[in-house]
């Protein structure tokens, strides 16, 4: 996640200083990351209908959404976007263009004539009101193409959707970027922690960070995933008995908070089960981070505000109960390391009894203070949480609409695990769910837009730019762009072949970035492929998900990662046909007649060998796992 977590996204968006007079002598903020509630907008994924239960909600969704476009692209054809030029040339421009007279002809008038100029958009608070961000900047990137400047009151942006310039920004010249307002806003959190971290922290601290990442630990990770999503899975059963509906959602951010709560410092939230205070405090700090990022006025600056705002007192004791408990499990850990007999750390080093990064980092011996040390586990925490519970929340979205490409999913998983749970061999045979999970991840991209600010003056494709410019790299264009995918809005995981190479930014030549691209790529793209293929393949082996009769229609919430507006409620039924068992000769009548499985499930986890065969797994930072 972050910066793939999190994205902010200018508070300016929204509103000018006209709107907002107090605005203009304020530091300039942010909006968009994780603004749950604050932009709304229906899916424009308009799928075939699903399980036939929800025809009408479907193509009423459709409709408001064609409406919706269909708006939006006449006022960009209408020129409200387009920005004024000021004076007697800038109107002679304006008229002459409406002519068809090309750009370049005025900047040969106006002297300057060495590059072209940037296309520009202006916008206006409305534009934006009611749907995410990155849905107006998808309608403006078919008009003005893959660079272009957004300019809302003082500030502007540049929003790259072209994958050449997307590629020079984070790969060619990555060292000419900073993470900007990202670092700003999310300061409050993760301090220097890997995401927000520039500079000489960045590279000391991803140099220390990746390594605890080796092959040997995610592989440990699986069975980890297994024993969570099987909890997830006792959780489902009840319901499903009950003939209850479930909120999908919160149910995956818990799976993910308590997989990677046990990553990271062998901490286990159980969140699929309790309500704790702690959990309390991680959902409040998170919720914190969002609403800072569309808040126009940066109250929280305000010194006496943090004394007398309760949401602010409340966020500043969540912060201390996490930090305190970090504090704790850093202390504790620190203790182990020492009492451990004749460690002997090494490039896979692994203690049996706790895995997790935190024991990894200590055992190396890494210099860095515990508050660093603090910086960077909430950063992981936060990063390995949200973006995991958004792609298995979209993933089984679109399962429910494509009855087709769920059976496809089914049959492999049925045919591959049958009722044990996954290993790390089964990672790369489960190719199809693989599959399934990088088109999820491409038509919802967690985070949508990546964010950058140049730190020296450079070019970007044809034009150059100054340094200061805030730039965002809209991932959800790339992944949306019609010149670059057949049939862009179809969930379609067969338009990458099972027997080629799995899709990455490397040989989708950046016109596909599921985790980044560049020396800033994603440290957890193994982790996070992994985590996926075992929930998604153990959920849907035991169970059949269809979207509950009266659910709210799924609409999309932006943020750092894409929130579903009021959740995905769905019903959760036990799959009745016994799964197919290689290993064991089920009984052909069982089979033939759909019997339900009588045996207990699942089997006892099997421990964790790692065969050779293992070695052909990219290295972290490099090559995705799954990209082998
Ligand atoms: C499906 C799940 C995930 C997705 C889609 C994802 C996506 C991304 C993306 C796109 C970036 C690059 C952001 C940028 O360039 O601005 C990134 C960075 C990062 N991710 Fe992930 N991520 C996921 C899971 C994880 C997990 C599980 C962890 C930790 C175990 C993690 C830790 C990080 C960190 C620390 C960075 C910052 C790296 C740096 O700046 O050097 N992510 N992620």
């Amino acid at each position: 996640m972050e910066s793939s977590a999190l994205l902010p996204i200018p508070n300016t968006y929204l509103m000018t200083p006209h709107e907002y007079p107090g605005l203009s002598g304020c530091r300039f903020s942010i909006r968009g990351l994780y603004s749950t509630g604050h932009f709304r907008h229906s899916t424009t994924i308009t799928r075939s209908s699903s399980n036939g239960r929800e025809p009408n909600s479907d193509v009423a969704e459709k409709a408001l959404e064609e409406k919706k476009r269909a708006e939006l692209a006449s006022r960009i054809a209408s020129g409200e976007f387009t920005v004024q030029q000021s004076g007697i040339l800038g109107q002679m421009r304006s008229a002459l263009t409406k002519l068809g007279v090309p750009g370049e002809f005025f900047d040969l008038l106006s002297g300057d004539d060495t590059y072209p100029k940037i296309p520009q958009a202006k916008g206006a608070i409305s534009a934006l009101r009611g749907q995410p961000f990155f849905i107006p900047l998808y309608e403006l990137f078919l008009t003005y193409g893959g660079l272009f400047r957004l300019t809302f009151g003082p500030k502007s942006f540049l929003i790259v959707s072209d994958p050449s310039i997307a590629k020079h920004i984070l790969r060619e010249n990555s060292k000419a970027y900073s993470k900007g307002i990202l670092a700003e806003i999310l300061e409050f959190v993760m301090g220097k922690g890997l995401i927000p971290a520039d500079g000489e922290i960045w590279r000391v601290r991803r140099r220390a960070i990746v390594p605890a990442l080796h092959q040997k630990y995610v592989a440990a990770m699986i069975s980890l995933f297994g024993k969570a999503t099987d909890r997830l899975c006792t959780k489902l059963d009840t319901a499903a008995s009950d003939g209850e509906d479930v909120e999908m959602e919160s149910l995956f951010s818990h799976l993910t908070l308590d997989i990677i709560g046990k990553a990271l410092f062998n901490y286990d939230f159980d969140s699929l089960t309790n309500d704790t205070g702690i959990v309390e405090a991680v959902y409040t700090v998170l919720r914190e981070a969002e609403d800072r990022s569309v808040s126009p006025i940066p109250v929280w600056d305000i010194p006496i505000w943090k004394d007398i705002s309760p949401r602010q007192k409340k966020v500043t004791t969540a912060l201390k109960l996490i930090n305190t408990t970090l504090d704790d499990l850093i202390a504790i850990c620190k203790r182990m390391v020492e009492e451990e007999e004749e460690l002997q750390f090494h490039e896979e080093y692994m203690n049996e009894q706790d895995p997790s990064i935190l024991h990894f980092l200590l055992a190396s011996g890494d210099d860095v203070s515990s508050k660093q040390l603090r910086d960077d586990l909430m950063t992981m925490l936060i990063a390995g949480h949200e973006t995991s519970a958004a792609v298995l929340t979209w993933t089984f979205y679109l399962l429910s609409k494509e009855p087709r490409v769920m059976a496809k999913l089914q049959n492999e998983v049925d045919s591959i695990l049958g009722d044990r749970f996954p290993t790390i061999e089964d990672m790369k045979k489960l190719k199809y769910t693989m599959r399934v999970i990088n088109e999820s991840l491409r038509l919802y991209p967690q985070p949508p837009v990546l964010i950058r600010r140049s730190i020296e003056n450079d070019m970007l494709g044809k034009y150059p730019i100054k340094r200061g410019e805030d730039i965002f790299i809209s991932v959800w264009n790339l992944h949306h762009c019609p010149e670059n995918w057949v049939d862009v809005e179809k969930f379609n995981p067969e338009r990458w072949p099972l027997d080629g190479p799995n899709p990455n930014e490397t040989n989708q030549n950046f016109s596909y970035l599921p985790f980044g691209g560049g020396p800033r790529k994603c440290v957890g793209d193994m982790f996070a492929s992994f985590e996926n293929i075992v929930a998604v393949s153990m959920l849907v082996r035991r169970f059949n998900f269809q979207m509950a009769l009266g659910a709210p229609p799924v609409e999309m919430t932006t943020g750092a990662t894409i929130h579903t507006t009021e959740g995905l409620k769905m019903t959760v039924t036990r799959r009745t046909k016994p799964p197919i068992i290689p290993t064991l000769q089920p009984k052909m009548s069982d089979v033939d007649i759909g019997l339900p499985v009588k045996k207990p499930f699942p089997a006892v986890v099997s421990s964790l060998s790692i065969s050779q065969g293992d070695k052909q797994y990219g290295q972290q930072g490099q090559v995705s796992p799954a990209h082998s």
